[in-house]
């Protein structure tokens, strides 16, 4: 498969080393100063760029008929012009907040879990994500797809908060630490006990080769995805 990939960064150069173990070509980089491209000469496009140009990288993908898995956060703003311009170019789109394999399984435990708290009023919940210093959004998306799983499935909760607390929002903490690839923290906490599941990222490998199995798994396909329909789970 031809790929092309959309911000050559810390995650566009770990995908780029997954591709090609996998037997994949990368034939096309793009970074801040490129402008001129085509895209046409890509199966397939993997954004993962930065916040203020992710919807415009996906709009010219799906402009041009290139399937696009985009995994940048902070620009969900737009996430529906970006749905509406695929079904309206009958195009083919996935975004996650979070690719790998262990935190997919980790959404779908954080939901089951907030369905059987939510009767029990006894007990406060809120989160913490931790990410190296150079992340340039708070909280991180894997954190509002988190609060998202819990604000859905627990009626105490209608929306969330960074770094404060309001009645009926879930309190979430971000916390910047050199080198941090990403953490996330639910906590729910009684005055009796405490329980917590997180999920730790090791390294950005499993980030990059769920991207890369999603822009494997797109590609002939129309609609817009989630990693819930490449790993057949939720
Ligand atoms: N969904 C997931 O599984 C994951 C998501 N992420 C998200 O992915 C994004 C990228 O993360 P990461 O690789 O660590 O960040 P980096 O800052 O390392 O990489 C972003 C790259 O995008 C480049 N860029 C800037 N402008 C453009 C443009 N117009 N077109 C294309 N590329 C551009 C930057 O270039 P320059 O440096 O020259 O400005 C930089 O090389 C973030 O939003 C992060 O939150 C990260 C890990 C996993
Ligand atoms: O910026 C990062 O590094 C990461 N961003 C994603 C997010 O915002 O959730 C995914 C992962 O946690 C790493």
């Amino acid at each position: 498969m031809n790929i092309a990939l959309l911000g050559y960064g810390r995650m566009g150069q770990t995908i780029e080393q997954i591709a090609i173990k996998r037997g994949h070509n990368i034939v096309l980089k793009v970074d801040k100063d490129d402008t001129d491209y085509d895209i046409t000469k890509a199966d397939v496009a993997i954004d993962f760029s930065i916040p203020n140009v992710a919807f415009n990288n996906i709009s010219n993908c799906l402009n041009n008929n290139i399937p696009v898995i985009s995994g940048t956060t902070g620009w969900l703003d737009n996430y529906d012009n970006a749905v509406a311009l695929c079904e309206e170019k009958k195009g083919a789109f996935i975004y996650a907040s979070n690719f790998s394999l262990g935190v997919n399984i980790f959404f779908e435990l954080n939901k089951t879990l907030a369905k059987m708290m939510s009767t029990l009023e006894q007990y406060n919940v809120s989160m913490e994500e931790i990410h190296h210093t150079k992340k340039l959004d708070a909280p991180s998306g894997t954190a509002i797809t988190l609060a998202e799983g819990i604000i859905n499935n627990n009626p105490h909760y209608d929306g969330w908060m960074l770094d404060d607390k309001a009645d009926k929002k879930l309190p979430i903490v971000a916390k910047r630490i050199e080198d941090v690839p990403g953490t996330h923290t639910v906590t729910y906490q009684s005055e009796v006990d405490t329980i917590t599941i997180d999920h730790v990222a090791h390294n950005r490998q499993g980030f990059a080769l769920g991207a890369v199995i999603a822009s494997e798994w797109i590609v002939g396909k129309t609609g817009v995805f989630t990693m819930n329909d490449v790993l057949n789970i939720g």
